[in-house]
């Protein structure tokens, strides 16, 4: 589909389109830069491209699909370094999970002739580096594409159809409605666990051995997103600000009022909202997503290739 790609980050997501491209046959040369030797070695070692630089620039050169694959807090700086060396007519795009940031941060440096069209892989797990990448990682998982109004339909369908063959389905929305939407399915739930987490290590009255040893499959959950790659989850939070404190807000007041229904013994209203929520799910089922993480959110025909956790 794409002659040369390169990807600039090769962790979980950078890995896993690494293994994805080259198992399908999506891409004949695939070019992979990152910040540390190290890093960049472990993924020479594990044979994920066919050529490996420490600068992002000599990565880029004449790559026709350029993946920024590093937390959103260094797409900045990377876009400013590669954007002389990007070849006229090359697709730029992103993974990061938020977006009106990243078009904020990216946008201004794209040359003349690139296409920019950002993007975000429903797709992940708790794990990271490229030891952590598998290629099934994106069957049947929603990947959102947020274009400009001015964006090429040829570069946003060539791009779609890249995404299509590396097992997902494609949305496009707006950059603002996609930070919005997400703050409330995914940076949210991964604040309150690590949240939950934090209060659970600090209890004096209960010792770290007993949370350990004691913890239901409920605590356990959270302790599975609570351990995701603390340098993205921190990006994620200063770059997707007001929609993270907007929800918190709202989240906020709702607890508050479930800690009021429990403090006056309001069980009509605890028995309510249990119910409503218990539906919830019900149609996440009924629509056919996967119940069960790391799987959350895969359609159900497929979970073959997902990594036992
Ligand atoms: N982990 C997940 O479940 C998902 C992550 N994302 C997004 O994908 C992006 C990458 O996430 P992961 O692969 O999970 O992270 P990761 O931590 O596994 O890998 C990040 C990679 O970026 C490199 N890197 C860091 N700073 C860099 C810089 N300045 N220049 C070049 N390379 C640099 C690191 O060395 C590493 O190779 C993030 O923006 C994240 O928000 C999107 C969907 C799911
Ligand atoms: O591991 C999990 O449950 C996730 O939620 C993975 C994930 C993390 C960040 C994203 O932007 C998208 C997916």
């Amino acid at each position: 589909m794409f002659e040369r790609m390169a990807l600039i980050g090769i962790g979980l997501i950078g890995s896993s389109l690494a293994q994805v491209a080259r198992e399908r046959g999506l891409i004949k040369e695939i070019a992979i830069s990152t910040r540390s030797a190290d890093t960049l070695q472990r993924a020479e070692e594990l044979g994920l491209g066919d050529s490996y630089a420490l600068d992002a620039a000599v990565a880029v050169e004449g790559a026709d699909l350029v993946i920024l694959c590093a937390p959103v807090g260094a797409n900045e700086a990377i876009a400013k370094w590669i954007a002389p060396a990007l070849k006229k007519g090359a697709i730029l795009t992103d993974v990061g999970s938020t977006k009106g940031s990243v078009v904020d941060q990216v946008s201004p440096h794209v040359p003349e002739g690139v296409h920019f069209i950002p993007g975000h892989p429903i797709a992940g797990t708790e794990q990271s580096g490229p030891d952590a990448g598998f290629p099934t990682l994106f069957d049947q998982r929603w990947c959102i594409l947020t274009p400009g109004e001015d964006t090429d339909p040829e570069a946003l369908e060539k791009l779609s159809a890249f995404w299509r063959a590396c097992g997902s389905d494609v949305d496009t929305m707006d950059a603002r409605h996609h930070d919005l939407v997400l703050a409330i399915v995914s940076h949210l739930p991964h604040l309150i666990a690590y949240n939950i987490v934090g209060t659970a290590d600090d209890l004096e009255t209960v010792t770290k051995s007993e949370v350990i040893k004691y913890s239901a499959s409920g605590f356990r959950d959270f302790t599975r997103l609570a351990a995701s790659d603390p340098t993205m989850w921190r990006d994620v939070c200063l770059h997707n600000k007001d929609a993270i404190l907007e929800m918190l807000a709202r989240f906020s007041e709702d607890l508050s009022a479930l800690q009021r229904a429990i403090r006056w013994g309001d069980g009509q209203m605890l028995f309510d909202l249990f119910t409503r929520t218990r539906g919830i799910r019900r149609s996440i089922i009924e629509a056919g997503q996967e119940t069960d993480a790391p799987d959350f959110g895969r359609h159900a025909k497929d979970k073959a290739g997902a990594p036992a956790e």
